[in-house]
């Protein structure tokens, strides 16, 4: 009803100001787009569940997540690809796994910071009940 969906507009509002601020964080800069897969053809060989700042930026618009556990599973896949595509000991990997790093450390501590636990449940209970 009408106050499910001004609980999901305030869940709407949360996960892009959430996503807005990593997207202007020089560090997150390698996560802010997709791969492109005509410049790097065996991404998609290696990574079968691309996911960048902008696609989740497109999926909150696009009304995809009901709580912020979707949100931050996706969160979650930018860095887990990111550790998974760049393994190697050279210095390029490194620094992306240690933004990767960064990225995982900085949106669970913003989750935690920054989300009410009662209204995280509200958001549970709707998603239930779909
Ligand atoms: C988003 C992501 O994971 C990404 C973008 S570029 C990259 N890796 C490299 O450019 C090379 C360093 N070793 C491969 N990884």
């Amino acid at each position: 009803e009408e106050q499910e969906e001004d609980t999901l507009r305030e869940l709407r509002l949360f996960l892009r100001s959430v996503t807005e601020r990593l997207s202007r964080d020089r560090r997150f800069k390698a996560f802010t787009k997709p791969v492109d897969l005509e410049e790097v053809p065996d991404y998609i060989t290696v990574i079968q569940h691309p996911m960048d700042l902008s696609t989740i930026l497109s999926k909150i618009d696009l009304h995809k997540y009901v709580t912020a556990r979707e949100f931050v599973y996706d969160m979650d896949l930018i860095w887990k690809n990111a550790l998974e595509y760049n393994p190697d000991s050279d210095p390029a990997d490194r620094q992306i796994r240690h933004r990767a790093c960064a990225l995982k450390d900085t949106v669970h501590a913003i989750i935690r910071d920054e989300l009410d636990e009662d209204f995280n449940r509200i958001c549970e209970r709707i998603r239930d009940s779909r």
